[in-house]
């Protein structure tokens, strides 16, 4: 099984002490709904956003566990289960946590989590978690001729879910965060007007018409690393970053920017990032170009047909970093 973190498309090295390549085992989509968790507030107000708080009164996480140690390797080579944790109690453990934890973030359940494995199981070395919210809405609802969020009732959202991916490590006895990443994926943002693509490679294999202004629709998994891991895998989450504030960075440098490619633009939205977030070390995207094709324009001479793009999609990967400010 891949490393948790590959749930967020990241290659990470293996935890085993020894230079076997790979040792691990878990349990993949262990989903934990959790009602009333704690609010998460933001720490400070930024102009990008108008973020105030998650309410969290329905707070869902897509959790992914893998425990590593040599504790592990006779399940394998004797076939002696006595050292064995089911991942049928990984899965019972991972929600019971959610009832035993007052947390407010994805990070902070999963390294409270990832602490529980560790004390719950002496012989295991390090618990990596990866965790994706599942995301619900507040459904606006008529309260005596007023129509208000209904509080008690959420309709799912499919996109913009936070993300988190964390490694716990048994050192002597401390348990060590030794990863830690937070994320946003699924932000799709389409912009109509205020992009373009030009002036790159032709030759025998340009078929792209150049564009002075295209429609650009992206989909960017967006991941950062703080500069104290504490900040972001805390319970206290006073220095910890919103995930919501990130989104609407990314859409404001977005609807501002006359962006020539997405290269450019998420370069430009990681620099603004690290600005407003001075706790924060890198900022890494992943990108998806799903700019629709142009079909016409209108014939009133206002506006354009689009239809799907289609395949295959490009793809872009970045990190931005304190040294590109
Ligand atoms: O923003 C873009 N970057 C590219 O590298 C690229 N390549 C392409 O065909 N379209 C685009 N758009």
């Amino acid at each position: 099984m891949p490393s948790t973190a590959s749930l967020h498309g990241q290659a990470t090295g293996n935890a085993s002490t020894t230079n076997r390549p790979t040792m691990h085992y878990g349990k993949k989509d262990v989903f934990v709904y959790r009602t009333y968790a704690k609010p998460l507030k933001a720490n400070k107000q930024i102009p990008e956003s108008n973020f105030q708080e998650r309410k969290n009164v329905l707070f869902g996480v897509d959790v992914q566990v893998a425990l590593h140690g040599q504790e592990f390797l006779k399940n394998y080579t004797d076939g002696d289960n006595s050292t064995c944790v089911a991942t049928d109690s990984m899965r019972n453990f991972i929600e019971l946590s959610g009832g035993k934890i007052e947390f407010s973030t994805i990070d902070g359940f999963l390294v409270e989590t990832a602490k529980g494995f560790l004390k719950q199981w002496p012989h295991i070395e390090q618990v990596d978690l990866a965790g994706q919210s599942v995301e619900f809405d507040d459904v606006p609802v008529e309260k005596n001729g007023v129509i208000e969020n209904s509080g008690i009732m959420f309709r799912p959202r499919k996109t913009e879910r936070p993300r988190a991916s964390v490694s716990v490590r048994r050192n002597g006895d401390n348990f060590e965060v030794v990863n830690h990443v937070s994320g946003i994926t699924d932000v799709h943002l389409m912009k109509i007007t205020g992009s373009s693509f030009k002036d790159f490679i032709q030759d025998e294999y340009t078929k792209l018409p150049e564009k002075e202004d295209r429609n650009l629709f992206i989909y960017v998994d967006i991941d950062w690393t703080y500069n104290n891991p504490e900040d972001g895998a805390n319970l206290d989450t006073s220095n910890y970053v919103p995930a919501e504030q990130i989104r609407d960075i990314a859409a404001t440098v977005f609807h501002e920017l006359n962006d020539q490619s997405i290269q450019h633009l998420v370069y430009v939205i990681g620099q603004r990032i690290l600005e407003r977030f001075p706790q924060l070390k890198d900022v890494s995207y992943y990108t998806n170009n799903r700019t629709l094709s142009e079909v016409a324009e209108a014939s009133n001479g206002q506006g354009k047909v689009y239809t799907e793009p289609t395949l295959p999609y490009g793809f872009q990967a970045f990190t931005v970093t304190r040294d590109d400010l």
